[in-house]
């Protein structure tokens, strides 16, 4: 049972920690966060409904806190799915759904967005809040869809906050920079098709495993020979598959992967050399090639005046300490949201020596009080400090 709590006196853990366990349970695939959902839209059934209106979208939420004499309107986006891996901590409250994982922090996005949003519902500021609970951050993005929903048009934030989770910072820091703080990136399927045949006639047959491997170890020539050394790309072959038996020659093989860019130049350039590439293989292993690039985000542009004005205040209240970090090569499609509304990601530490998307990842749960308790108290602040 979940009960809500004052999370601006509180001495011991929250019940938000205990919420993050829950989600921890659940984690669902983008566009199938049905369970993630319903269990969000039941805990704000138990808050005080006066100021509050919910909507859905998709497998996404939105939540509009009313302010008391509202002239602007605030923005939190929680991202909400999870990760298809095997989870392997020490967890009693590992995941219920075989080979899915919260494994990026989602659930502990959600709890803080749930957090903040039950300390509004007991302590209204003048301006209005819109929470944002967003499925499919992993792919093929929530975001875009959801900023251009009918949803979520008279509830459009003036600035929107997110934070991610991050595992090598300590507890009690965040870290952020004005300007580009995560990549561009794009997902990468490439298909090879061959000829199949028989494991002891490879001449009258053409392996697409063969052709695969060439095409990984050709494909990382384009970050070491294409991109100039001061910029930075990344292309990563995650996944590999191909043909069905070790006595038969593949006839059809499929990599799946993800490049990464600081800027969209970079990114036409790394498809372009992709393309040349994979019609050389064409040629050279009489085979057919199709790329597809998925889901693309846009990189994650934090607005510089409102992040100086937020890490000044952060330096200014010692809520937590401040890092002023690097951009990093990840991808979030929050970016999308920045492009439209000025605002601001930043890293938050939960320090533990598993990093995203591994198996092991255990964030330390001490953030998730700080977060609430720092994201409260900058809107509050934000509110107060615009009376006239
Ligand atoms: C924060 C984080 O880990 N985000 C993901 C975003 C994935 C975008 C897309 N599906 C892709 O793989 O390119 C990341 O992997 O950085």
């Amino acid at each position: 049972m979940i009960t809500n709590s004052n999370t601006s006196l509180r001495t011991e853990p929250s019940p938000f920690v205990e919420i993050r366990r829950q989600l921890h349970q659940i984690p669902e695939p983008g566009y199938a966060e049905f369970k993630t959902q319903q269990f969000l839209l039941d805990y704000i059934l138990t808050l005080n409904q006066d100021r509050l209106e919910t909507r859905t979208w998709r497998t996404g939420i939105l939540v509009n806190v009313k302010g008391t004499a509202p002239r602007k309107r605030f923005g939190y986006r929680a991202d909400m799915d999870g990760l298809p891996i095997k989870e392997e901590t020490s967890y009693a409250f590992q995941s219920a759904h075989p080979g899915f994982m919260h494994a990026c922090g989602h659930d502990v996005h959600m709890s803080i967005g749930l957090g903040i949003l039950t300390h509004f519902v007991q302590h209204p500021i003048r301006d209005d809040i819109t929470f944002i609970f967003q499925p499919a951050e992993e792919g093929p993005g929530g975001a875009q869809p959801m900023l251009e929903s009918e949803e979520l048009q008279d509830w459009m934030p003036d600035t929107i906050v997110a934070l991610h989770i991050a595992p090598e910072y300590p507890v009690g820091t965040i870290a952020t920079k004005p300007g580009i703080l995560f990549a561009n990136t794009s997902e990468l399927f490439i298909d090879l098709t061959g000829k199949g045949g028989h494991a002891a006639f490879p001449h009258l047959a053409n392996d697409m495993v063969i052709t695969a491997c060439q095409l990984v170890a050709q494909l990382q020539t384009i970050i070491s020979r294409n991109i100039n050394p001061l910029d930075s790309a990344v292309i990563t072959i995650g996944k590999i598959e191909g043909g069905t038996k070790q006595n038969i020659i593949a006839e059809k093989a499929r990599l799946e992967g993800t490049i990464r860019t600081l800027s969209a130049s970079t990114m036409t350039l790394v498809k372009s050399r992709i393309e040349a590439l994979t019609a050389g293989m064409e040629t050279a292993y009489d085979c057919k090639v199709d790329i597809d690039y998925g889901a693309n985000y846009r990189q994650v542009f934090n607005d510089a005046e409102t992040t100086e004005h937020f890490m000044g205040w952060v330096r200014e209240t010692g809520i937590v300490q401040l890092i002023e970090c690097t951009e990093a090569m990840t991808g979030e499609d929050f970016g999308y949201f920045l492009e439209k509304i000025p605002g601001f990601m930043f890293w938050l530490g939960v320090e533990t020596p598993y990093g995203l998307h591994h198996s092991k990842i255990e964030p330390n749960e001490q953030a998730i009080d700080l977060a609430i308790h720092l994201i409260s108290s900058y809107f509050t602040a934000m509110s107060d400090g615009d009376q006239e």
